[in-house]
């Protein structure tokens, strides 16, 4: 895309310049936009990840500031090229803002943005339905029944990880860590073990008060514990889930000897960023360990699987789908309901 042919401009107008590299959900970001003095040009270009050269043509000569996706390379060009054209902002439509060279975004003095918090809830119910689809088999079972293999019920058939009583591993236990933990440990009375560089306090004090909830009513309490290494809990975890951000303290973070610490039918979920994995090392270690599951919503090389994943049928794989939720809020006035797309 030499130069941009697919543009909306909405308030021709307008004082400020400002270029959204794709359509996002809803419309109340553009109202706020427009009654800011912004002509907003948003690029409706049919192609999903946009190169450093079609954006630097969408910035052009002139541009006050850029709305951008996970999927692009905020580095050094781009933040050199935007602040050429008198650019101050760059805001990263998502949570991870792993994309973004904000030492570069520094260097040309334009301030950076990212969305923390929107997608807790959305990203952690993401991570509990892939744990949910690996321990009890769900997608390999659909494909059987619909491949018409079904002749009757059988007491092995598809036999899957009871979730109650078993330990959920958390590394990252930032704001969807925990709120994955909660999930698992309110809902299917699981233990907790949880590593993080800093302590989750919240977190523990919750699985705490939960703990004394069962006993008070007669049933056997949940435990917690917060692990010294990660390696513990790759060694004592039943499920593990990964929930860090990704920068050079976790690049492959689970590696070849990493996976070998974990037990043999431990599950495995990712729903952070996919380098977070080394992906080569999971599709061998896949191979030789049937028994041991996946659930990944992020790959290394997105959108590409390393070679073999796709092929095994102890992975389960959505395309990062984990922002991809609708909510439904209730206004006071009972008879109004809002959507956030
Ligand atoms: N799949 C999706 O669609 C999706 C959606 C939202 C967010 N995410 C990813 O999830 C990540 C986490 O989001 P969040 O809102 O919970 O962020 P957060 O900052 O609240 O939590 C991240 C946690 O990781 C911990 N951490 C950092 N380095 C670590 C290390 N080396 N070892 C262990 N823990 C470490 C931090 O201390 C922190 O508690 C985001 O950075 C993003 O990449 C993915
Ligand atoms: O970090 C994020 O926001 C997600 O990966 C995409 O919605």
């Amino acid at each position: 895309m030499a130069k941009p042919v697919s543009i909306e401009v909405w308030n021709p107008s307008g004082k400020y310049r400002v270029v959204s590299t794709k359509p996002m959900p809803g419309t109340r970001w553009i109202n706020l936009l427009i009654q800011n003095d912004v002509r907003l040009e948003i690029c409706t270009e049919k192609k999903t990840i946009l190169s450093v050269e079609d954006i630097i043509a969408l910035i052009g000569d002139k541009c006050d500031g850029v709305i951008g996706q996970l999927t692009e390379d905020w580095g050094e060009e781009l933040f050199s090229a935007l602040s050429k054209a008198g650019g101050k902002a760059f805001s990263n439509m998502a949570v991870g803002y792993n994309n973004v060279d904000v030492d570069a975004a520094n260097k040309y003095g334009v301030a950076v943005g990212n969305t923390p918090g929107v997608l807790t809830e959305t990203t952690a119910e993401l991570a509990a339905s892939l744990t949910l689809a690996a321990a009890r088999r769900i997608v390999e079972a659909d494909e059987f029944m619909r491949a018409g293999l079904y002749d009757g019920w059988l007491p092995h058939l598809f036999v899957g990880n009871l979730l109650k009583g078993q330990t959920v591993g958390v590394i990252g236990a930032g704001r969807i860590g925990s709120a994955y933990a909660r999930m698992m440990v309110e809902g299917f009375k699981m233990n907790l073990i949880y590593y993080d560089l800093y302590q989750s306090t919240r977190l523990e004090k919750f699985v705490t008060a939960y703990a004394a909830f069962l006993k008070a009513n007669g049933e056997t309490p949940v435990t917690w514990k917060r692990a010294a290494t990660m390696d513990e809990v790759l060694q004592e975890a039943d499920i593990i889930s990964l929930h860090p951000v990704l920068d050079k303290t976790t690049y492959h973070l689970v590696n070849k000897e990493r996976l070998a610490k974990m037990k043999k039918e431990a599950i495995l979920i990712n729903c952070s960023r996919g380098p977070v994995i080394d992906e080569a090392a999971l599709v061998e270690h896949l191979k030789h360990n049937p028994m041991f599951r996946v659930g990944l919503d992020v790959f290394e090389e997105e959108p590409y699987m390393k070679p073999g994943l796709a092929e095994l049928k102890n992975a389960i794989v959505v395309p990062h789908i984990a922002s991809a939720s609708k909510v439904i809020i209730i206004n006071p006035n009972p008879y109004i309901k809002k959507f956030r797309y």
